[in-house]
Formats: C-alpha cells, sequence, structure tokens
C-alpha cells in the first residue's frame, strides 16, 4: 500500500538525551494509541491536534512498563507530511527507542525507507522535489553559508525561479498555438521573430545565469578542493597544519618527508576548502618518493584552488618555475614562506611569474601572514561581494545537468526561428525545455527515479 503507516527513529543512533521514534499514516494515531497510558488517562485519539503528553509505553501483550515519554499528537494535513504524525520522545540510548520501534511495528506500521517521510512531503503535495532535496543538503551542510543556501532552497527560492521560467515558456507556446492575429505584423514569420525571440532570449539568459552560480554552489556543497603543492622542504606540511589549527601532517627538516597525499576539510571564512597536501614535486630516484610525485601531478589535475609555496630564503629555481608552467591558467595563490630568513628569492620575479594571481608572504613558523592568505582565499572566492540574502546558488548536479538539457534545447528553438524552420519544430524545442525545467521540481518525474533520489537520504527523515 502506498501510504499505509510508517515509523522510523528520527533521531541518530547513540546515547543522547531524547531520541524520537516518528509515525505518519493513516493509522499512526490508532497504533501509538495502542501502547501508550497517558498520565491523564485520556487516550490518544480525543486529544487536541499539535498538542504534546506526558505517560507511559506500555507493552499491549505483556501489559509490561517499557518507557517513560512524551508524545506530540498532530493531524493531518498540518504537518510534516500532510499526514497524522505522531512523534515518541524516548529516552536516548539505543535500548529504549529500540524497544519502543519493535513495539511500534509489532502494532502495525511498517519501518520507513531512507527519506520516505521527505518523500511523503512531496508527493502529498507540500514541498516540491527541490525543496525535498535541499532538506538533505541541509543536514549535511557543513558551513552556514552551505546552510543557508539549502534554506534558501528549502523555503522554494530555486522552485520559484524555475516556476516563473516555466510560466514564461508556457505563455510563448500559447502564442504560438494561438496564432493570435497581429495587425501590425504582415506575416507569421516576421511576428514570430519581433515577440517571439526576446521572451524566449530571456529565458535562455536567465538560465545560463543560474548556470553561472553553480559553481559556487557546488563548491559550498562539497568543498573547494585545494591543492598544496611546491618542492622539497618549502613548508606545504606546515602551511596544512596551520590552516587546520592541527598537528595533523608530519613536519621535518628532512627534504621529502611527506610521501603520501594528505586530504583535510577545513573551513576558511565561510569557504570550505578540501585541502590536499602532497608530496614535494622534483626528480627523485626514491621509488616511494617517486610515487608520491606522481601521484601529487595527477591531483593536480582536478584542483579547483593551488596554493602553491616557495622559500624565502632560497633563489628560484628551475623547478619552481616549471611548476609555475604546470599550474598556469588555475586559480593560485602563491606564498612566499620562511621570511624569517634572509630573503634570497627575487620577489619580483616570482610577481612576474605569478602573473596577476596573489602573493602572500608568511613565516609559518612564525604563525606570520596566514591571515593574509585566508583574507586571499575568501576574497577569491566571494570576489562577486555576495549577500547571504539573495544566494540561489545552484548546486545539486541532477539540476545542473537538467539545466544545461534545458538552454540547449532553448538554443536548437532560437536556431530553428533564424533558420526559418517550419514552426512546429520550433514548438517541440520549447516543449522539451519546459519539460527538463519540470524534472528540476518533480513535475514529470518518472517514479523510478523519485524512488532512487529519495532512497539517497537519511532513515527517519
Ligand atoms: N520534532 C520535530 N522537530 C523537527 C521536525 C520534525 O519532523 N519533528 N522537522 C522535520 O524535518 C523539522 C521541522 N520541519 C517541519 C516542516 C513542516 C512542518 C509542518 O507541520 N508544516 C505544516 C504547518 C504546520 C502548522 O501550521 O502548524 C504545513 O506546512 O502544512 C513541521 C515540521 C525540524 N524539527
Ligand atoms: N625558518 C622557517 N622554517 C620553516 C617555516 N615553515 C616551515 N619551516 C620548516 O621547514 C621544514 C620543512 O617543513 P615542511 O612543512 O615539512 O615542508 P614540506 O614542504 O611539507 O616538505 P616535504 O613534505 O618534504 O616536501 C621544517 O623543518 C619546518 O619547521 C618558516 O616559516 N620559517
Ligand atoms: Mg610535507
Amino acid at each position: 500500500m502506498e501510504f499505509d503507516t510508517i515509523t522510523a527513529i528520527s533521531t541518530p543512533m547513540g546515547e543522547g538525551a531524547i531520541a524520537i521514534v516518528r509515525l505518519s499514516g493513516e493509522e499512526a494515531i490508532e497504533i501509538a494509541a495502542k501502547l501508550f497510558r497517558a498520565k491523564s488517562n485520556k487516550r490518544l485519539w480525543e486529544m487536541t491536534s499539535h498538542t504534546i503528553h506526558y505517560g507511559h509505553i506500555i507493552d499491549p501483550k505483556t501489559e509490561e512498563t517499557v518507557e517513560e515519554v512524551m508524545i506530540s499528537l498532530m493531524r493531518g494535513p498540518n504537518t510534516f507530511t500532510r499526514e497524522d504524525v505522531v512523534e515518541i520522545n524516548c529516552h536516548g540510548g539505543i535500548v529504549s527507542v529500540n524497544r519502543v520501534l519493535q513495539l511500534v511495528l509489532m502494532n502495525g506500521a511498517r519501518l520507513a525507507e531512507p527519506g520516505e517521510f521527505t518523500k511523503r512531503a512531496f508527493l502529498n503535495g507540500r514541498i516540491d522535489l527541490s525543496q525535498a532535496e535541499a532538506v538533505m543538503d541541509l543536514i549535511r551542510a557543513k558551513t552556514d553559508r552551505a546552510m543557508n543556501v539549502a534554506l534558501g532552497q528549502m523555503e522554494g527560492r530555486l522552485s520559484k525561479l524555475i516556476r516563473g521560467l516555466r510560466q514564461e515558456l508556457l505563455e510563448t507556446l500559447a502564442h504560438i498555438e494561438v496564432n493570435i492575429d497581429y495587425p501590425e505584423y504582415d506575416d507569421v514569420e516576421e511576428m514570430t521573430h519581433h515577440l517571439l525571440v526576446p521572451k524566449v532570449e530571456n529565458v535562455k539568459n536567465e538560465i545560463n545565469n543560474l548556470l553561472q552560480t553553480s559553481s559556487q554552489g557546488k563548491i559550498l556543497r562539497e568543498g573547494l578542493s585545494t591543492v598544496i603543492i611546491g618542492r622539497p622542504n618549502v613548508g606545504k606540511s606546515s602551511l596544512l597544519n596551520s590552516l587546520i589549527h592541527e598537528n595533523k601532517a608530519i613536519v621535518t627538516d628532512i627534504p621529502g618527508t611527506t610521501r603520501d597525499v594528505i586530504e583535510e576539510y577545513v573551513n576558511v571564512r565561510g569557504v570550505p576548502l578540501k585541502l590536499v597536501d602532497t608530496a614535494g614535486i622534483r626528480e627523485t630516484e626514491d621509488i616511494v618518493e617517486r610515487i608520491g610525485v606522481e601521484k601529487s601531478r595527477e591531483v593536480l589535475k582536478s584542483a579547483d584552488l593551488i596554493l602553491l609555496v616557495l622559500n624565502n630564503n632560497e633563489e628560484l629555481t628551475v623547478e619552481d618555475e616549471k611548476l609555475f608552467e604546470a599550474i598556469s591558467g588555475m586559480d593560485t595563490i602563491i606564498i612566499v614562506n620562511k621570511t624569517d630568513l634572509p630573503t634570497n628569492i627575487s620577489i619580483e620575479k616570482v610577481k612576474q611569474l605569478a602573473n596577476n594571481q596573489p602573493v602572500v608572504t608568511t613565516s609559518l613558523l612564525q604563525e606570520e601572514g596566514i591571515d593574509k592568505l585566508e583574507e586571499a582565499i575568501s576574497s577569491l572566492f566571494f570576489s562577486g561581494a555576495l549577500e547571504a540574502g539573495d544566494m540561489t546558488y545552484v548546486s545539486n548536479s541532477r539540476h545542473i545537468a537538467l539545466l544545461n538539457q534545458a538552454s540547449l534545447a532553448i538554443n536548437e528553438a532560437l536556431e530553428g526561428i533564424e533558420n526559418h524552420l517550419p514552426i512546429d519544430m520550433v514548438q517541440i524545442d520549447l516543449t522539451r525545455s519546459w519539460e527538463l525545467l519540470g524534472e528540476i521540481i518533480g513535475d514529470s518525474m518518472h517514479e523510478s527515479l523519485i524512488n532512487q533520489l529519495f532512497s539517497q537520504f537519511c532513515l527517519g527523515k
């Protein structure tokens, strides 16, 4: 049955003050009532909606008291799922909450699949698909900004934009369909040009604007892949340790200390970084070190940001210049480290090689310059001086793929108009674009796809 009563533990497994067993569905109140003895002696179904009650869970078979609880009663449709919802607040602890769950299962509820509560909120029309996906992003958010983006999407900010675009496409399609007679135009072709092209181009531009936010959105969710590179012994591992405020990577004065690639997540002024420390890149005979160097070259390819470390105490070498070459075209911050030692590097030359990318000087040993570096990282990322309020980042790869496809269909429509193709060809492309946008918010979606999406959620959500 599609809308049978489901249940799950909705709080994390482990010891805590309180744990919640949630029920949703037609029989939620009836099932909970079989197990609950309220202090007031009132039965659950007699109670007012959206109230909470103290009492005990009693095993109906043995009449034994199983738990001391508080029960929240929420009648549909004003609930998370739009169905009747009951939440049993147990003592936190794996045994107690599982006992209550078992009783609920034995008395007529079915264990929910991961994401099934949210899926019901979607199927019952309280939220659309992009809002449901945002619920998941919210739980996984690693920074305040990522959380704000998810909240915006959950409140329907992206949905609203998508609906607006679909509406415009629909109106354009209606124009074509009705084929209204415009006396100011001599023929149909002239009319389509003057009326359709601006409208379709407007939709195209708005889709492209949304797509432009996608790289930032994705970074907010997944972290900016940041790779620290440089010759051996310049202070790469020291840099990682400074940024994460922890002595995670081994630091010694022996060149070639770091052999493997080390990864750490860190939040620099709201920018989540996935920091990667690498083996110093140099020609080497040592097999182990050489494998490390090979790996360093590999991670370079997938980096969003490079932190190139140089040694202030030494002149630039051919190897340094090779590194500059290897990263040309990538977002880079150059760090001239060991400023506590005498300067032997030519800063002029560094600035020239840097080619307008920021250069920061540090003494990691004396903990100097880290502020400037953090500043450089955040200003690189938030260069558009973004306000937290108006962020409509598209960060979900499913959404990005659909927007790209919709954009292609729109381009085809425009080309069709340009090349004087029959108007029904243009109609097909516009309709396709309208459908693709619909998939973002979950209109016109296959059931199997919906199931697959929700199965990626947490149990109990
Ligand atoms: N105990 C508890 N806390 C929780 C949740 C929950 O399910 N249970 N939530 C789960 O994620 C989040 C809150 N999200 C919610 C979203 C919508 C509704 C809801 O009932 N919406 C109704 C309006 C209710 C009213 O008007 O009072 C609606 O939109 O119709 C409830 C919770 C976070 N905290
Ligand atoms: N004087 C001075 N020494 C530093 C500074 N930063 C790092 N060092 C020292 O330089 C040496 C190498 O530092 P690491 O961080 O291990 O260098 P690395 O680039 O990771 O080296 P490999 O892993 O071998 O490639 C250590 O002895 C550090 O203490 C600095 O700002 N000033
Ligand atoms: Mg190292």
